[in-house]
């Protein structure tokens, strides 16, 4: 379970001071998809990086299974992070001069056994519909569908809970789109917890909540998009 409450984040320099999240509370339960929809600007990507860790808020709570995330120390935060988070971007951050199968394995490359660890990797490049055929190819052998499915197996390898997605689709064609949804929709079935962001509103649709951020605050969409 993410529950945030009453989170508050201003950027601020000596020359502005831009409040982007004014009170924003809500909560996200394990297993569950959830999607925030909003403008360009409104904060949503600030948001999903208060939620994994990367960004404290200025005032308000964080927490993932009942544990305060800013009151962790730095190293116990980047170690809940890299074991509890998966993360998936919509330019999807592959190492263009590594392979597919060790883009997959990267984020544990240091302190896993190999030989486990690049079964697991085939296990996932697998299960995201990526063929042997492409494991050693550089990423930009890849098209863009592909590249996705293979961030998603990237994201999987140290098997975290919840998955943080800003804009997975919004480099892709309609196919490849649905393909990245179904995917999405699989691992939620499996009891992943996924928070999405998009601007798309027929991925909105997908999610089991929807927000909306406007103004520095989430509002529930009742009324499905
Ligand atoms: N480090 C920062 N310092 C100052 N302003 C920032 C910083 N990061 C983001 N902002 C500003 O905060 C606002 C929200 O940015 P954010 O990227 O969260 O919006 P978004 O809703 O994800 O936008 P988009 O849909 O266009 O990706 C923007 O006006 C942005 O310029």
């Amino acid at each position: 379970m993410i529950e945030l409450k009453n989170v508050h984040k201003v950027f601020k320099n000596k020359y502005y001071s831009t409040e982007i999240l004014t009170d924003v509370s809500f909560s996200v339960p394990t297993g569950s998809w959830t999607t925030i929809v909003g403008p360009s600007g409104s904060g949503k990507s600030t948001l999903l990086n208060i939620i994994s860790g990367l960004l404290p808020p200025d005032s308000g709570n964080v927490s993932i299974n009942g544990t305060n995330i800013y009151q962790l120390t730095d190293p116990e935060r980047s170690e809940l992070r890299r074991k509890e988070i998966g993360f998936v971007f919509q330019d999807f951050k592959l190492l263009p001069y590594y392979s597919i199968l060790d883009n997959v394995i990267l984020p544990l490359y240091y302190d896993r056994d190999k030989k486990q660890l690049y079964a697991r990797a085939e296990e996932l490049l697998n299960m995201v519909g990526i063929s042997e055929a492409l494991f050693s190819r550089l990423p930009e052998g890849l098209s863009g569908g592909e590249k996705q499915r293979v961030a998603i197996a990237r994201s999987l390898i140290a098997n975290p809970q919840m998955l943080i997605c800003d804009e997975p689709t919004g480099n892709l064609d309609r196919e490849n789109r649905d393909n990245i949804v179904d995917i999405l929709l699989k691992l939620k079935n499996q009891g992943k917890t996924i928070v999405l962001v998009t601007h798309d509103m027929e991925i909105a649709d997908r999610g089991d909540e929807v927000y909306r951020l406007i103004n520095g605050t989430l509002t529930q969409s009742e009324v499905r998009v």
